[in-house]
């Protein structure tokens, strides 16, 4: 999909179904048969009738899990708002390849399969100090590469990132949809110091006042605020959604690229579950804005769709039980 316009790319994102209410029923009904007090399973019956809903599957699957991480340079690192040279980014996309990366180990464990897509490492975004992160041409080659990432063949997708400098725009984004400044929404990502986190504020700061005037449209934030990465991201999500695929969002990077979404449309995110709140200061936060309940708090802040694939492990254990138990006439268990 190449998106050629920003009116083509809004229409498609008000363009979301609803999912499958009677796959959802139909696993609601069934957990209820199961040899377990009712409900007792807790998030787990809930997100067997989400994978349900979003596969559009009486019975879903989980034979393709994917993680997809985004890679993308930001031109902000000249505000000196990172712990680590902007180098990191394309080094860790050679670590992902030779196996050496946490997420490497983490998406094997998970049975998930692992892709990485660089976005032009060669060619950092604009200073959204100075300028727009990208231009409208830019932005739609970014999301249209993250669009055609998710493919309809897929039972769950994880999302992922690196990018040095990459909680910059993420916290960016997070204000400018929702508003607030950089101290509200800036942590320390990589673990910059306290004047790097004041170099962080004031940049955000700066990008807000300098890009005022598009605020109101969650895709204007997105290009002039956000990184190729983060716009990558949206259109994986929005292509999630179109092609009935639920998906697993990682930290606050990854929640923040998708979030232009919700703001978008009120049910953008419905198909879509945060595996985690990560340590980075504004995550919390973001979540709450977005409604979205996370289902692990481990800690986390590497990026990478690590805190998501750990989440896939739950996924299963979800579907395991509800595929795999016995009803209480199968095992000749007395129901109440
Ligand atoms: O997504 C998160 O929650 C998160 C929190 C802290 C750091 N990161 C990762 O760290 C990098 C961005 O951190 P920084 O300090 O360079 O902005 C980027 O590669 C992200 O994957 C990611
Ligand atoms: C080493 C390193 C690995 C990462 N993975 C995601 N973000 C990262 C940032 C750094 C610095």
């Amino acid at each position: 999909m190449a998106f050629k316009s920003l009116d083509e790319l809004r229409a498609a994102c008000l363009d979301l179904s609803a999912g499958s209410d009677a796959a959802a029923d139909a696993v609601a009904r069934r957990q209820d048969t199961l040899t377990k007090p009712r409900g007792s399973l807790g998030k787990l019956e809930t997100i067997a009738a989400w994978l349900a809903r979003w596969q559009g599957r009486d019975m879903p699957r989980l034979d393709k899990v994917k993680v997809v991480v985004f890679a993308g340079n930001h031109g902000v690192t000249a505000q000196g708002v990172s712990a680590y040279p902007s180098e990191v980014t394309v080094q860790m996309v050679a670590n992902f390849a030779g196996g050496g990366a946490a997420i490497n180990q983490l998406a094997r464990l998970a049975g998930a399969e692992l892709a990485v897509i660089p976005l032009e490492l060669d060619r950092p975004t604009g200073d959204f100090t100075q300028t727009a992160a990208m231009d409208k041409a830019d932005f739609l080659a970014a999301v249209s590469t993250g669009y055609d990432a998710v493919t309809p063949d897929l039972d769950l997708v994880c999302f992922g990132e690196m990018g040095i400098g990459n909680t910059t725009p993420a916290a960016a984004i997070a204000a400018g949809l929702f508003g607030g400044n950089g101290r509200q929404w800036a942590g320390r990502g990589t673990g910059v110091d306290d004047s790097g986190l004041a170099r962080k504020f004031a940049a955000i700061d700066a990008g807000l006042a300098r890009h005022q005037a598009t605020l109101a449209d969650p895709l204007a934030v997105a290009a002039n605020l956000g990184g190729r990465e983060l716009a990558a991201i949206l259109g994986a999500t929005l292509a999630a959604r179109h092609h009935n695929v639920p998906v697993l969002l990682d930290g606050f990077v990854v929640t923040a690229a998708a979030a232009p979404l919700a703001k978008l449309h009120p049910e953008g995110l419905a198909h879509t579950l945060s595996a985690h709140v990560s340590a980075e200061a504004g995550h919390r936060q973001l979540l709450e804005a977005l409604q979205l309940a996370p289902l692990l708090d481990m800690g986390m802040r590497l990026g990478e769709g690590s805190g998501a694939c750990l989440a896939v492990n739950l996924v299963r254990s979800a579907l395991e039980c509800h595929a795999r138990m016995a009803s209480f006439a199968e095992a000749g268990v007395t129901d109440k």
